[in-house]
């Protein structure tokens, strides 16, 4: 291909959320104390940014976070980190929580923050909670989000949301997480990526997820963690 027909090289940035990890992952309560809920939490994402970090075309990986252990793990692997921004007066969406609104001006406030940084790279709001992700279930994603302008990767129970791509610069990523958000994120438009793509997909917020995802098998840190619990599985081949 000639220097003229050549396109630009397609780059994305990644954003992963984490909420302060004392209030993390209160659906595995039953199943973990805190301490351990923490130590779940914290290597699930590691587990997830070492995946996206490594796939080609992602030239940055943001964590967006208010908590500084979980800044401090994304900063050790590479990551950036963007704080929360202040709470502001609800002028949120009326089907939002106060939460969730939380979680989306942080994701919004993030995205914008990449985009004024780095001209014409795609957005994508990612899971924290993917121990079972594969490098290539991303990157075939990713090709897939860049056929038009704003998709969603619904989560395994049809749900949830488990990645949300903004690939034109024009198109505000507009994230709408939460409880029910594979909805609104169709309904406000975004197109939904179809794909075999089951570690993608298996986001874990229950003792179910875990299992299911442990099936699947999880990432290195995901299973030390589960072996330090003594929690049962079989080991992912082909990702140690
Ligand atoms: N930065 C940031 N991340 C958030 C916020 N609220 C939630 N998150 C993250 O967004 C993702 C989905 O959030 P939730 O499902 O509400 O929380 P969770 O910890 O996964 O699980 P539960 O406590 O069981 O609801 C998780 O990675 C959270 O850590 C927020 O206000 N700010
Ligand atoms: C926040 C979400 O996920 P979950 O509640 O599964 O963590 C979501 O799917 O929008």
């Amino acid at each position: 291909m000639s220097t003229a027909t050549r396109s630009v090289a397609p780059r994305a940035h990644v954003l992963v959320a984490v909420k302060e990890l004392h209030a993390a992952k209160t659906r595995l309560s039953g199943v973990f104390d805190t301490d351990d809920r923490t130590g779940l939490v914290l290597s699930m994402l590691r587990d997830t940014l070492a995946v996206v970090s490594d796939v080609a075309t992602v030239v940055g990986v943001t964590v967006v976070t208010p908590d500084p252990a979980v800044a401090r793990l994304a900063r050790s692997v590479g990551a950036h980190v963007y704080a929360d921004p202040a709470p502001v007066a609800a002028e949120s969406r009326p089907e939002e929580s106060g939460t969730e609104h939380g979680l989306n001006a942080a994701l919004a406030a993030a995205a914008e923050h990449v985009r004024r940084n780095e001209s014409g790279v795609d957005v994508v709001a990612l899971q924290a909670d993917l121990p079972s992700l594969r490098g290539g279930e991303f990157g075939e994603a990713l090709a897939a989000a860049r056929t038009g302008g704003r998709s969603v990767v619904v989560d395994h129970h049809g749900t949830g949301t488990a990645a949300l791509f903004s690939c034109d610069p024009a198109i505000p990523l507009d994230p709408r997480f939460g409880p029910g958000s594979a909805k609104r994120h169709l309904d406000s438009g975004a197109r939904p990526l179809d794909g075999h793509w089951p570690g993608l997909r298996t986001d874990v917020d229950t003792a179910d997820d875990l299992d299911a995802a442990q099936a699947l098998g999880v990432g290195p840190a995901t299973r030390a963690a589960l072996d330090a619990l003594e929690h049962t599985a079989p080991s992912r081949c082909g990702n140690e």
